[in-house]
Protein backbone atom coordinates (compact mmCIF):
# COMPACT_ATOMS: atom_id res chain seq x y z
CA UNK A 1 0.00 0.00 0.00
CA UNK A 2 2.51 2.64 1.14
CA UNK A 3 6.09 2.19 2.60
CA UNK A 4 5.15 2.99 6.13
CA UNK A 5 8.41 5.14 6.22
CA UNK A 6 6.27 8.60 7.64
CA UNK A 7 8.12 10.81 5.40
CA UNK A 8 6.37 14.10 3.66
CA UNK A 9 8.99 14.45 0.47
CA UNK A 10 8.02 17.74 -1.24
CA UNK A 11 9.70 18.11 -4.91
CA UNK A 12 9.47 20.30 -7.27
CA UNK A 13 6.05 21.14 -6.64
CA UNK A 14 4.20 24.49 -8.44
CA UNK A 15 0.97 25.36 -8.30
CA UNK A 16 -0.55 28.31 -10.71
CA UNK A 17 -3.95 29.61 -10.27
CA UNK A 18 -4.09 31.55 -13.63
CA UNK A 19 -1.55 34.43 -14.06
CA UNK A 20 -0.99 33.72 -9.82
CA UNK A 21 2.15 31.42 -9.40
CA UNK A 22 0.92 30.21 -5.61
CA UNK A 23 4.10 28.16 -5.26
CA UNK A 24 7.07 27.56 -7.42
CA UNK A 25 9.98 24.57 -7.46
CA UNK A 26 9.16 23.92 -3.77
CA UNK A 27 10.98 21.36 -2.40
CA UNK A 28 11.91 19.70 1.00
CA UNK A 29 11.15 16.34 3.55
CA UNK A 30 9.77 15.72 6.83
CA UNK A 31 11.30 13.47 8.67
CA UNK A 32 9.25 11.08 11.74
CA UNK A 33 10.52 11.99 14.75
CA UNK A 34 10.70 15.77 15.02
CA UNK A 35 8.36 18.62 14.54
CA UNK A 36 8.46 21.11 11.39
CA UNK A 37 7.82 24.50 10.77
CA UNK A 38 6.59 25.56 7.79
CA UNK A 39 6.60 29.57 7.94
CA UNK A 40 6.05 32.30 5.64
CA UNK A 41 4.16 35.45 5.90
CA UNK A 42 0.58 35.57 4.84
CA UNK A 43 0.30 34.70 0.84
CA UNK A 44 3.44 32.96 0.80
CA UNK A 45 1.85 29.56 -0.27
CA UNK A 46 1.50 27.53 2.78
CA UNK A 47 -1.84 26.33 2.74
CA UNK A 48 -1.77 25.88 -1.43
CA UNK A 49 0.92 23.78 -0.50
CA UNK A 50 -0.58 21.82 2.45
CA UNK A 51 -3.46 21.54 0.32
CA UNK A 52 -1.41 19.78 -2.39
CA UNK A 53 0.06 17.80 0.12
CA UNK A 54 -3.39 16.16 0.84
CA UNK A 55 -4.91 16.31 -2.18
CA UNK A 56 -6.95 18.57 -2.32
CA UNK A 57 -5.70 20.40 -5.07
CA UNK A 58 -3.90 19.24 -8.29
CA UNK A 59 -0.04 20.57 -8.90
CA UNK A 60 0.92 21.94 -11.71
CA UNK A 61 3.76 20.18 -11.56
CA UNK A 62 6.14 18.46 -9.17
CA UNK A 63 5.16 15.92 -6.27
CA UNK A 64 4.00 15.97 -3.03
CA UNK A 65 3.72 12.75 -1.23
CA UNK A 66 3.89 11.00 2.45
CA UNK A 67 4.55 7.31 2.84
CA UNK A 68 6.45 7.07 -0.84
CA UNK A 69 2.76 7.89 -2.44
CA UNK A 70 0.78 10.76 -3.12
CA UNK A 71 -2.29 11.47 -0.80
CA UNK A 72 -5.25 9.54 -2.75
CA UNK A 73 -2.92 6.44 -3.34
CA UNK A 74 -2.87 5.83 0.49
CA UNK A 75 -5.35 3.52 1.08
CA UNK A 76 -6.70 4.25 4.49
CA UNK A 77 -5.65 7.97 4.58
CA UNK A 78 -7.58 8.42 7.88
CA UNK A 79 -5.23 6.21 9.77
CA UNK A 80 -2.10 7.63 8.03
CA UNK A 81 -2.56 11.83 7.86
CA UNK A 82 -4.15 13.94 10.67
CA UNK A 83 -4.67 17.05 9.55
CA UNK A 84 -6.02 20.32 10.53
CA UNK A 85 -6.28 23.14 7.49
CA UNK A 86 -8.75 25.75 9.13
CA UNK A 87 -11.09 25.53 11.87
CA UNK A 88 -13.40 23.95 10.59
CA UNK A 89 -17.25 24.10 9.70
CA UNK A 90 -18.60 22.21 13.24
CA UNK A 91 -22.08 21.95 13.62
CA UNK A 92 -22.96 24.59 16.42
CA UNK A 93 -25.81 22.52 17.74
CA UNK A 94 -23.64 19.31 18.05
CA UNK A 95 -21.93 18.60 20.80
CA UNK A 96 -17.94 17.95 20.78
CA UNK A 97 -18.30 14.35 21.66
CA UNK A 98 -20.99 14.07 19.13
CA UNK A 99 -18.82 15.70 16.21
CA UNK A 100 -15.71 13.25 17.09
CA UNK A 101 -17.99 10.08 17.17
CA UNK A 102 -19.48 11.42 13.18
CA UNK A 103 -15.69 11.64 12.38
CA UNK A 104 -14.72 8.44 14.10
CA UNK A 105 -17.70 6.55 11.96
CA UNK A 106 -16.65 7.99 9.00
CA UNK A 107 -13.00 6.89 8.93
CA UNK A 108 -14.04 3.45 10.53
CA UNK A 109 -12.70 4.04 14.31
CA UNK A 110 -14.43 3.13 17.64
CA UNK A 111 -16.47 5.39 19.53
CA UNK A 112 -13.82 4.76 22.25
CA UNK A 113 -11.34 6.34 20.24
CA UNK A 114 -13.76 9.81 20.14
CA UNK A 115 -14.00 9.85 23.59
CA UNK A 116 -10.22 8.74 24.17
CA UNK A 117 -8.74 11.88 21.60
CA UNK A 118 -11.17 14.21 23.61
CA UNK A 119 -9.28 13.80 26.80
CA UNK A 120 -5.77 13.73 25.07
CA UNK A 121 -6.36 17.63 24.21
CA UNK A 122 -7.74 18.57 27.14
CA UNK A 123 -11.45 19.19 26.51
CA UNK A 124 -12.78 16.52 28.73
CA UNK A 125 -15.25 18.54 30.59
CA UNK A 126 -16.12 20.09 27.58
CA UNK A 127 -17.17 16.83 25.75
CA UNK A 128 -20.90 17.37 25.84
CA UNK A 129 -21.49 20.92 25.22
CA UNK A 130 -22.64 22.39 22.23
CA UNK A 131 -19.59 23.89 19.72
CA UNK A 132 -21.60 26.46 19.01
CA UNK A 133 -20.50 28.52 22.18
CA UNK A 134 -16.90 27.07 22.18
CA UNK A 135 -13.93 30.03 22.17
CA UNK A 136 -11.47 29.60 19.07
CA UNK A 137 -8.95 28.08 21.18
CA UNK A 138 -11.50 25.48 21.78
CA UNK A 139 -12.11 24.71 18.52
CA UNK A 140 -8.85 24.67 17.25
CA UNK A 141 -8.63 21.75 20.25
CA UNK A 142 -11.52 19.87 18.71
CA UNK A 143 -9.92 20.23 15.50
CA UNK A 144 -6.92 18.38 16.42
CA UNK A 145 -8.46 16.35 18.18
CA UNK A 146 -10.55 15.15 14.94
CA UNK A 147 -7.23 15.00 13.08
CA UNK A 148 -5.90 12.31 16.12
CA UNK A 149 -8.77 10.06 15.56
CA UNK A 150 -7.18 7.50 13.13
CA UNK A 151 -3.94 7.48 15.71
CA UNK A 152 -2.09 9.05 12.58
CA UNK A 153 1.52 8.24 11.70
CA UNK A 154 1.75 12.00 9.98
CA UNK A 155 0.26 14.99 11.66
CA UNK A 156 -0.40 18.46 9.14
CA UNK A 157 -1.64 21.08 11.17
CA UNK A 158 -2.54 24.64 9.42
CA UNK A 159 -1.46 27.42 11.83
CA UNK A 160 -2.52 25.39 14.92
CA UNK A 161 -1.68 27.85 17.33
CA UNK A 162 -4.11 31.02 16.11
CA UNK A 163 -6.36 31.49 18.62
CA UNK A 164 -5.23 29.82 21.64
CA UNK A 165 -3.69 31.97 24.41
CA UNK A 166 -0.29 31.41 26.10
CA UNK A 167 -1.29 28.11 28.14
CA UNK A 168 -3.07 27.06 25.26
CA UNK A 169 -0.03 27.63 23.12
CA UNK A 170 2.88 26.14 25.72
CA UNK A 171 0.09 22.68 25.97
CA UNK A 172 0.59 22.55 22.07
CA UNK A 173 4.01 22.95 22.07
CA UNK A 174 3.98 19.99 24.53
CA UNK A 175 1.84 17.68 22.96
CA UNK A 176 3.48 17.53 19.48
CA UNK A 177 6.74 17.41 20.71
CA UNK A 178 5.96 13.90 22.42
CA UNK A 179 3.53 13.32 19.55
CA UNK A 180 6.90 13.30 17.56
CA UNK A 181 9.16 12.09 20.09
CA UNK A 182 6.56 8.74 19.77
CA UNK A 183 8.14 8.48 15.83
CA UNK A 184 5.56 10.27 14.47
CA UNK A 185 5.74 12.98 11.52
CA UNK A 186 4.62 16.37 12.93
CA UNK A 187 4.64 19.53 10.19
CA UNK A 188 2.88 22.65 11.14
CA UNK A 189 2.43 25.97 9.38
CA UNK A 190 2.71 29.44 10.78
CA UNK A 191 3.01 33.21 9.71
CA UNK A 192 5.00 33.77 13.05
CA UNK A 193 8.56 32.02 13.94
CA UNK A 194 8.07 33.46 17.11
CA UNK A 195 4.94 31.58 17.84
CA UNK A 196 5.97 28.44 16.88
CA UNK A 197 9.98 28.88 17.48
CA UNK A 198 9.95 26.79 21.00
CA UNK A 199 8.14 24.06 19.32
CA UNK A 200 9.83 22.99 16.41
CA UNK A 201 13.51 21.28 15.75
CA UNK A 202 13.32 22.25 11.91
CA UNK A 203 11.67 24.89 9.68
CA UNK A 204 11.69 25.41 6.28
CA UNK A 205 10.81 28.92 5.32
CA UNK A 206 8.78 30.49 2.36
CA UNK A 207 8.32 33.20 0.37
CA UNK A 208 6.22 34.32 -2.72
CA UNK A 209 5.96 29.96 -3.16
CA UNK A 210 9.48 29.58 -2.81
CA UNK A 211 12.23 27.66 -0.30
CA UNK A 212 14.08 30.73 1.50
CA UNK A 213 15.83 28.55 4.10
CA UNK A 214 15.53 24.85 4.77
CA UNK A 215 17.30 22.88 8.15
CA UNK A 216 17.33 22.84 11.72
CA UNK A 217 15.94 26.00 13.73
CA UNK A 218 19.72 25.47 15.27
CA UNK A 219 21.21 26.11 12.23
CA UNK A 220 19.59 29.40 11.31
CA UNK A 221 20.45 30.78 14.49
CA UNK A 222 23.72 30.00 14.46
CA UNK A 223 24.09 31.75 10.47
CA UNK A 224 23.50 34.76 11.98
CA UNK A 225 26.30 36.47 12.82
CA UNK A 226 27.05 37.48 16.92
CA UNK A 227 28.36 40.47 17.72
CA UNK A 228 30.17 41.82 20.78
CA UNK A 229 28.61 44.96 21.55
CA UNK A 230 31.24 47.26 23.75
CA UNK A 231 31.71 50.96 25.01
CA UNK A 232 35.45 51.81 25.64
CA UNK A 233 37.00 54.64 27.27
CA UNK A 234 39.02 55.12 24.24
CA UNK A 235 37.04 53.70 20.78
CA UNK A 236 40.19 54.43 17.95
CA UNK A 237 42.30 52.91 20.80
CA UNK A 238 40.58 49.87 21.20
CA UNK A 239 39.63 49.44 17.15
CA UNK A 240 43.32 49.82 16.00
CA UNK A 241 44.07 47.07 18.70
CA UNK A 242 41.68 44.90 17.47
CA UNK A 243 42.67 45.51 14.15
CA UNK A 244 46.79 44.58 14.53
CA UNK A 245 44.99 41.20 16.23
CA UNK A 246 43.74 40.80 12.45
CA UNK A 247 39.84 41.27 13.71
CA UNK A 248 38.59 43.33 10.65
CA UNK A 249 34.95 43.48 11.16
CA UNK A 250 34.29 46.46 13.24
CA UNK A 251 31.55 49.08 13.38
CA UNK A 252 30.66 52.39 15.29
CA UNK A 253 27.30 52.43 16.16
CA UNK A 254 25.62 55.65 16.55
CA UNK A 255 25.25 55.51 20.07
CA UNK A 256 28.92 55.17 20.17
CA UNK A 257 29.85 52.13 21.08
CA UNK A 258 31.91 49.46 18.98
CA UNK A 259 30.13 46.60 17.26
CA UNK A 260 32.52 43.83 16.56
CA UNK A 261 32.03 40.61 14.59
CA UNK A 262 33.36 37.12 14.79
CA UNK A 263 34.95 36.87 18.22
CA UNK A 264 33.76 36.60 21.52
CA UNK A 265 33.48 39.62 24.68
CA UNK A 266 36.16 37.77 26.05
CA UNK A 267 38.49 37.94 23.04
CA UNK A 268 37.11 41.99 22.64
CA UNK A 269 37.80 42.48 26.60
CA UNK A 270 41.69 40.77 26.38
CA UNK A 271 42.61 43.46 23.70
CA UNK A 272 41.38 46.21 25.82
CA UNK A 273 42.97 45.18 28.35
CA UNK A 274 46.27 44.97 26.18
CA UNK A 275 46.12 48.32 25.07
CA UNK A 276 45.57 49.78 28.56
CA UNK A 277 41.82 50.52 27.14
CA UNK A 278 39.22 50.72 30.02
CA UNK A 279 35.36 48.91 29.13
CA UNK A 280 32.74 50.50 30.72
CA UNK A 281 29.98 47.85 29.44
CA UNK A 282 30.17 45.02 26.90
CA UNK A 283 27.52 42.64 25.77
CA UNK A 284 26.97 40.03 23.36
CA UNK A 285 23.73 40.21 21.06
CA UNK A 286 20.91 37.87 21.09
CA UNK A 287 20.21 36.41 18.00
CA UNK A 288 16.97 38.09 16.70
CA UNK A 289 15.68 35.01 14.66
CA UNK A 290 12.67 37.18 14.14
CA UNK A 291 14.32 40.09 12.03
CA UNK A 292 15.99 36.87 10.19
CA UNK A 293 13.06 35.60 9.24
CA UNK A 294 11.88 39.29 8.42
CA UNK A 295 14.30 39.51 6.05
CA UNK A 296 14.28 36.28 4.29
CA UNK A 297 10.82 36.89 3.60
CA UNK A 298 10.06 40.83 3.88
CA UNK A 299 10.60 41.02 -0.22
CA UNK A 300 7.50 39.10 -0.39
CA UNK A 301 4.85 42.26 -1.19
CA UNK A 302 7.94 44.34 -3.07
CA UNK A 303 6.23 46.01 -5.85
CA UNK A 304 8.38 44.33 -8.61
CA UNK A 305 9.36 40.33 -8.45
CA UNK A 306 13.58 39.82 -7.93
CA UNK A 307 14.68 36.96 -9.62
CA UNK A 308 15.44 34.65 -6.99
CA UNK A 309 17.95 32.24 -6.92
CA UNK A 310 16.81 28.38 -7.29
CA UNK A 311 17.09 26.07 -3.72
CA UNK A 312 19.69 23.94 -3.54
CA UNK A 313 20.40 21.92 -0.48
CA UNK A 314 18.92 21.00 2.77
CA UNK A 315 20.24 23.02 5.29
CA UNK A 316 21.25 25.96 3.09
CA UNK A 317 19.95 29.15 1.89
CA UNK A 318 18.17 29.46 -1.19
N1 LIG B 1 -8.02 29.06 -5.36
C1 LIG B 1 -7.20 30.08 -5.62
N2 LIG B 1 -7.36 30.83 -6.73
C2 LIG B 1 -6.55 31.86 -7.01
N3 LIG B 1 -5.48 32.22 -6.25
C3 LIG B 1 -5.26 31.51 -5.13
C4 LIG B 1 -6.10 30.41 -4.75
N4 LIG B 1 -5.62 29.89 -3.58
C5 LIG B 1 -4.55 30.65 -3.24
N5 LIG B 1 -4.34 31.61 -4.16
C6 LIG B 1 -3.24 32.60 -4.16
O1 LIG B 1 -2.02 31.90 -3.98
C7 LIG B 1 -1.14 32.62 -3.13
C8 LIG B 1 -0.75 31.74 -1.94
O2 LIG B 1 -1.87 31.59 -1.09
P1 LIG B 1 -1.87 30.62 0.19
O3 LIG B 1 -3.24 30.68 0.79
O4 LIG B 1 -1.34 29.29 -0.19
O5 LIG B 1 -0.82 31.35 1.13
P2 LIG B 1 -0.57 31.15 2.69
O6 LIG B 1 0.91 31.18 2.87
O7 LIG B 1 -1.28 29.95 3.19
O8 LIG B 1 -1.22 32.45 3.30
P3 LIG B 1 -2.13 32.62 4.61
O9 LIG B 1 -1.21 32.50 5.78
O10 LIG B 1 -2.68 34.00 4.42
O11 LIG B 1 -3.19 31.56 4.54
C9 LIG B 1 -1.87 33.90 -2.75
O12 LIG B 1 -1.46 34.90 -3.66
C10 LIG B 1 -3.32 33.54 -2.97
O13 LIG B 1 -4.07 34.69 -3.29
Amino acid sequence: MHDGSGLIAVQNLTKQFGPVVAVQNLSFTVSPGSVTGFLGPNGAGKTTTLRMLLGLVRPTGGTATINGRPFHQLGQPGRVVGAVLEAQGFHPARSARDHLRVYAAAIGVPDAQADQVIGLVGLGSAADRKVGGFSLGMKQRLALATALLGDPQVLVLDEPANGLDPEGIAWLRTFLQSYARMGRTVLISSHLLAEVEQTVDQVVIISRGQTMFYGPLEQLRQSQQKRVLVQPSDINALATALRAEGVQAIEQLPDGRLAVSGVDSRRVADSALKAGVSIYGIQEEQVDLERLFFQLTSGQYAGYAPAPAPFKQQGGWA
